[in-house]
């Protein structure tokens, strides 16, 4: 089946478009989870625990995991997410030339990571995406316009024709999407460009990030993100880390000096932020 297809089900299954985003930052994770051998699959087995009834999907950030350890942890975390019957979106914003594309494209595979969806970057065109895109049953998530501050940099820049490079990203990803296994990442934080993206591409379900920690727009992220009713807004440091004292982390999100244990009420308070964000993003829906 394909994956929209499948998500679109997990929508309507929890009633929620929301992604959890699972970025455990060491330097973040309660400190009483230090004695598991993983303490970041211990930590996200539990944000799993207490967030999968409101969450559309599970979006860990590859960044997060990119030693020996963290892949052992990823791999569980995905095996788990998957117990739950929740589609599992890699952010690993790949892209390369075609042979390296394809080792890439292998952590899709069952003896890779199996995830069912990735995010690609564009930038080096349609063959480095082609052994992505050519998984039909797996989605290909692409970089359109980022929510970081810089994302204006290069994909606002407007092109001969008169529209930016983000918009031409839009239009040339329809072109990829041969087998409806294409999405677009498009932030929150950007709602004029939401808007714009959506018109030039009516079908292709976005990945919204940027509500929650970024201070993006929920509203628009819900009006112009979805497809049909597809699409999902992901928060990741909002509801992972919502059990944090706030005034314990500067506004940025670092860690204060002295590290704080929160026992496991971090696990709750994730629940309940997956919940809060899963009903106001429905009031748009
Ligand atoms: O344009 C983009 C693309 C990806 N991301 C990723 O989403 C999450 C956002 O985390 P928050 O804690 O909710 O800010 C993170 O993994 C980013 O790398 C993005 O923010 N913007």
């Amino acid at each position: 089946m394909n994956f929209f297809d499948r998500l679109a089900d997990r929508i309507a299954t929890v009633d929620s478009v929301v992604s959890v985003g699972l970025d455990p930052d060491p330097a973040r994770i309660p400190d009483h989870l230090d004695e598991y051998d993983l303490p970041r699959w211990a930590f996200n087995r539990r944000i799993i625990d207490a967030t999968h009834e409101h969450a559309a999907a599970f979006k860990p950030n590859v960044a997060f995991y990119e030693d020996p350890d963290g892949w052992t942890a990823l791999r569980e975390t995905v095996a788990y997410a998957h117990g739950k019957d929740v589609p599992v979106l890699l952010d690993a914003k790949r892209g390369d030339i075609g042979n390296t594309a394809r080792q890439y494209a292998e952590l899709l595979d069952d003896d890779g990571l199996g995830a069912d969806a990735i995010t690609v970057n564009p930038y080096m065109g349609r063959d480095s995406l082609e052994p992505f895109l050519s998984r039909e049953d797996k989605g290909v998530v692409v970089l359109c316009r980022t929510s970081n501050p810089g994302g204006a940099d290069l994909q606002d820049l407007e092109l001969e024709t008169g529209e930016p490079l983000y918009e031409r990203v839009a239009a040339t990803a329809d072109l990829w999407n041969a087998n409806d296994n294409v999405g677009l990442v498009v932030g929150a934080t950007a709602p004029e460009e939401l808007e714009a993206v959506r018109e030039i591409v009516p079908d292709i379900p976005f990945l919204v990030p940027g509500v929650g920690a970024q201070g993006g727009d929920a509203e628009a992220a819900v009006e112009y993100g979805l497809a049909d009713g597809v699409g999902l807004v992901n928060s990741s440091r909002g509801i992972i880390f919502a059990g944090e004292d706030s005034e314990a982390h500067s506004a940025s999100g670092s860690r204060a000096a002295e590290p704080r244990d929160q026992g496991e009420g971090f696990a709750d308070a994730s629940g309940q932020a997956a919940k809060r964000l899963k009903k106001r993003l429905n009031r748009y829906r």
